[in-house]
Formats: structure tokens, sequence, C-alpha cells
């Protein structure tokens, strides 16, 4: 594997496609079709970067039924996943549901679910243990707005949205989780958090891990960094040491541009 600061990757690098409220389920199966086939023709090696796309709900089956029928190896999730597993709760998904639908991830907390849906650290964490009870795999995103950043609190803001969700989650599961950090500031307005700040965040993370867990568990998280992430900026996100894969929404809705990001280690090669 081309190498990054010390020639190997201890952590498999995850690239991760996230449509938001884009695509219906015909769409779906276009895009999925297409990634998978421009992936194909370039020999990608799924099990060297893996990669997941994360459709609406509506889309979940279609996909699943394509990535069943044609032995696909890119996987699939959910956007959010409600913290009860049933009963009167309109509108919410439980993570059984998602489970059927062999869903192998979950985003939890994403920061439009916190802003616009106005969710709670609490409620977030009430959906990080919802997504472990059904073995769906959280990937829990959590990062700071721009005045939180401008005031230099980003690392404390952060570390503590990421305390507040493990608060129950032990060490056996903890190793399961994936974490994206998002700076608010940076998704879907062209700003990149250049790869110092996605850094500063990703060891500081780590550094939360092993303090609240172990080294050992710290080193096996995969942490990812999302905000305006393209083909032409991902190969230098993916050189930090603590970076481990990119979220990516706008520049996943195209299959072209998101495989470039999926074969970021091409870039590595050539820039
Ligand atoms: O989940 C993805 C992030 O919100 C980033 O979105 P973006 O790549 O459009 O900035």
């Amino acid at each position: 594997m081309t190498s990054k600061t010390d020639g190997v990757y201890t952590r498999t690098p995850l690239i991760a496609g996230n449509w938001k409220m884009h695509m219906d389920h015909f769409q779906a199966v276009s895009l999925v079709q297409k990634l998978s086939w421009t992936l194909t023709d370039h020999d990608h090696d799924f099990d060297k970067v893996q990669v997941a796309v994360f459709p609406p709900f509506t889309d979940l089956r279609s996909v699943q039924t394509l990535t069943m029928a044609d032995k696909l190896e890119l996987t699939y999730g959910a956007q959010d996943v409600s913290q009860f597993d049933a009963g009167a709760y309109t509108g919410d998904i439980s993570g059984d549901f998602l489970k059927k639908l062999a869903c192998t991830y979950v985003l939890i907390g994403h920061s439009e679910r916190r802003s616009i849906h106005q969710e709670s650290d609490d409620v977030v964490a009430a959906k990080l243990q919802a997504a472990l009870r059904h073995d769906l795999t959280p990937i829990l995103c959590v990062g700071e707005g721009l005045e939180t950043r401008q005031a230099g609190q980003h690392v404390d803001f952060t570390l503590q949205q990421l305390r507040t969700a493990l608060q129950d989650v032990d060490a056996a599961a903890v190793a399961e989780l994936v974490i994206a950090y998002e700076p608010v500031w940076a998704i879907g307005t062209g700003e990149v958090a250049g790869p110092a700040d996605a850094q500063e965040m990703g060891a500081a993370i780590r550094q939360e891990l092993a303090a609240l867990y172990d080294t050992e568990t710290a080193q096996a998280i995969r942490v990812l960094y999302g905000g305006s992430v393209k083909a032409d900026n991902v190969a230098a996100i993916m050189r930090e040491r603590d970076i481990d894969g990119v979220l990516v929404g706008g520049a996943s809705l195209d299959d072209e541009e998101f495989a470039n990001i999926v074969r970021f280690e091409h870039h590595l090669v050539t820039d």
C-alpha cells in the first residue's frame, strides 16, 4: 500500500459518500452501478481501500438488491437511526430495519441532524447505543462551528461531543466505531480545513480515546475527515497520520469524482 508517513497504513482507509437528501431510488441504482463499474475498470481493491455510500432511507432496499445481485464489494449505510427500537415514533427508522437491509454502517450525529433537527449530545449518545445494539457500525460525527473555531475552542468542543457520545460505550464496543471529524464551517461551503487542521483534530481524538480506553483501542479506531473533500484535495488530507478516510458530501454524487476520491492513492503517487 502507498506510504503515509511511516510506510504503512495500520488502519484500512474508508472512503464514505453521504448523499444527504439527494437521489431517488432509480438514481441510486444508476449511481451505484456507475461507481462500481468505474472502480472495477480501475481494478480497485476494496479490501485495501473500503468504500461505503449513504443513500436516503428510501433507496436502501434498491441498493441492497443491486449489491447482492451483482455481488458488489462496496458497502452502504444509513444517514441516521432512531434511538428507539420500535413503537409509536412516527417518522423514525429502527436499527432493526437497517440491519435487515444489510446496512454495514450508520451515520450518527451528523452536524445537519444536530443543527437542523436539534439533536442534543444525549440523543446522539442514545442513537450510538441503538446502532451498537443492532450490530451496525456507527460513524460518529463530531465537529465545531465557525465561532468556536475562531475562539480557539475547537478541540475542547469536539472532544466534549466525543466524550458525551461515548459515555456508556465500553472498550469492546468502541473498537467497532468510526469517528468523522467534520468542522461545520467546512461542510458544503468549499472551505476545506487544511490537512494540518484535520491532523490536529485526528491526533486529539486519538489521544482522548487512549485516555478514555487504552492506546491499543485508540490506535485501532478509524478517524475520517469531512468537509468539502474533492478529488483534488483528498490526497493531502489522506497523507496525515491520524486521518484514515474521508466522509464526502457533494462530491459523492458524481461517480467519476467520487471514484477519483476513492483512488486517492493514485494522486499520492502523482501529485
Ligand atoms: O457528510 C458529509 C459532509 O457533511 C461533507 O459535505 P460536503 O463534502 O458537501 O462538504
